[in-house]
């Protein structure tokens, strides 16, 4: 599906990634993990293709055999809009504050895929009640809803457009315990129900183990070990993951 090799990014003549290499299987919840400023977001931006422009990149970024690196910004954009889906921490940055939510929901869904307003309003409705939100919602703007509720809007477009890969980078940071919890269990379940191909960016190793797969540790940049969670959790082989986990179990 994905695969990550040798990618590096360098900006402002500092190298900020490293040689990262990993794979994102298919039908599988991959998780990287690492600290604050250890290179995850930086990562995703490189597979966006949403880095700044003076930044510097090199390797191979295959997503179905096709290099994305080697792509025109134009094919990135129409790769991306038809097979990715990407939630970010504050789902309050998604939405425009003075749209409706249903206009903004249709051009994340039903008009990316040329739905008519009416077969929008019918797919839409039947995912909303299955994330336990009311129809009024859509009536409503971005600030009348709870930070929760947002990103389950969010996943409701991804439910709607059932991309090829769902990019969750720190989908729950904004959120409190509780709702944090709901969150994950939807995104397990988008998982396990479509079998949506998920990569999720946490510092949150709670989370990694209860919901991924697969985890990617990284550190200043650099990958420093990847596994199956119950093995890289239960046996970790680098210091730093040792040191990681240590500090948090
Ligand atoms: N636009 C930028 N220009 C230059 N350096 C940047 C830029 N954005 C991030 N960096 C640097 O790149 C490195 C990796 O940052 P990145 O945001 O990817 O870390 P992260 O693991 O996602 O951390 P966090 O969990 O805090 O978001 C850091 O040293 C950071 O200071």
């Amino acid at each position: 599906m994905l695969s990550i090799e040798q990618l590096s990014v360098e900006m402002n003549g500092r190298q900020l990634i490293h040689n990262v290499t990993f794979p994102v299987p298919k039908g599988h919840i991959t998780s990287i993990i690492g600290e604050s400023g250890s290179g995850k977001s930086m990562t995703v931006s490189a597979i966006l293709g949403l880095l700044p422009v003076h930044a510097q990149v090199w390797g191979d970024i295959l997503f179905n055999d096709k290099n994305l690196v080697e792509m025109s910004p134009k094919e990135r954009v129409e790769l991306r809009k038809k097979h990715f889906f990407t939630v970010f921490q504050d789902a309050a940055n998604s939405f425009s504050p003075s749209t409706k939510m249903k206009h903004q929901l249709f051009i994340f869904t039903g008009h990316k895929q040329g739905h008519s307003k009416m077969e929008f309003y019918q797919k839409m409705r039947v995912i909303l009640q299955d994330l336990d939100l009311t129809d009024d919602i859509m009536e409503r703007y971005p600030f009348e809803l709870s930070g929760g509720m947002l990103q389950r809007c969010m996943l409701a477009c991804a439910l709607y457009t059932e991309p090829t890969l769902l990019i969750a980078d720190e989908p729950t940071s904004a959120l409190d315990m509780l709702i944090q919890k709901d969150f994950i269990d939807l995104l397990k379940k988008l998982n396990d129900e479509k079998g949506t191909t998920i990569l999720l960016i946490t510092h949150d190793l709670d989370i990694a183990a209860s919901v991924a797969h697969a985890v990617v540790v990284m550190k200043k940049g650099e990958v420093v070990e990847t596994g199956q969670v119950s093995d890289v959790f239960d046996k970790p082989q680098h210091p730093y993951t040792k040191l990681l986990l240590e500090n948090h179990f």
